[in-house]
């Protein structure tokens, strides 16, 4: 199979600024992928691009093998699977997490008059199962804690059986116990060969989830390094890419942390 996304030479210009500077980046279908970078850096914006949600000012973006621009996007966006709180901010409170989860089947957010198949709605409760959230399936998805509506969004996003999967800062908000629950989550999907591609934004590195592969910095809307992890997430890389000095560790058990030095 061929590369999930091929970008070359991405730029996006909002208001005279560029605020993707000739990024040019590919993602395999066994690649897991976390983007860091300081506040407003970009990483965002990469991601609406990934996810067809808009479209490069200039360069070619090649999505699932179809070229963005001469493809029709709602055909592309059902095999893109996404997790934001921008997303999740749609999601009607008194939704009940099953459906938050069914309705990702059909492309909307709040259940009106869809007829879900027997099959949609075993999908369903073993994608709920999967993130630990069976037992909250007949819940009010308003009322769940900040992790357990995270591992919603999560859940909805891959109920599709997507190619590619994008998660804006999953872990952003949460305590430190809901956000260790979310790394093993997060790190158990990730080494599992049926899961997509995965892609996660985040600002911390504490956030990286062991059997993630590979990773790409962004400071001031260009790339300032890119490829496997452990060549990466360095020293000299992260103190250039958030501008002060840092040092880096790494446990055996493949998780980061940084601190100023
Ligand atoms: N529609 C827009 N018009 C003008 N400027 C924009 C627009 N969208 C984003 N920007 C600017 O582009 C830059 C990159 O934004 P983006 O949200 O992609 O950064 P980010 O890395 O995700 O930031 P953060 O970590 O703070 O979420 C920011 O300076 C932002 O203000």
């Amino acid at each position: 199979m061929g590369s999930v996304l091929q970008l070359t030479d991405v730029s996006v210009v909002r208001d005279g600024n560029r605020i993707l500077d000739r990024v040019s980046w590919e993602v395999q279908p066994t690649d897991r992928w976390v983007i860091l970078g300081p506040n407003g850096a970009g990483k965002t914006t990469l991601l609406q691009v990934v996810s067809a949600s808009i479209h490069a000012t200039e360069g070619e973006s090649i999505l699932l093998g179809e070229t963005v621009g001469k493809v029709d996007v709602f055909d592309l966006r059902p095999r893109i699977g996404f997790a934001s709180s921008a997303l999740a901010r749609r999601i009607p409170a008194d939704e009940s997490v099953l459906d938050v989860v069914l309705t990702a089947a059909y492309s909307v957010t709040g259940r009106w008059n869809e007829n879900y198949e027997d099959v949609d709605i075993r999908r369903a409760r073993r994608v709920l199962a999967e993130w630990k959230l069976d037992h909250l399936a007949e819940r009010r998805f308003g009322n769940l804690s900040d992790g357990e509506q995270k591992r919603v969004q999560i859940a909805r996003s891959v109920m599709t059986d997507p190619e590619l999967l994008l998660l804006d800062e999953p872990a952003a908000s949460l305590d430190l116990g809901a956000r260790e629950e979310l790394v093993q989550l997060l790190g158990n999907y990730a080494r599992s060969s049926e899961a997509p591609a995965m892609v996660m934004v985040t600002h911390h590195v504490e956030e990286i989830p062991p059997g993630f592969t590979h990773a790409l910095l962004i400071a001031d809307a260009r790339v300032r390094a890119a490829g496997p992890i452990e060549d990466v997430i360095t020293e000299p890389h992260l103190s250039e890419a958030f501008g002060l000095p840092l040092m880096v560790e790494r446990s055996d058990d493949g998780r980061f942390a940084a601190r100023a030095a």
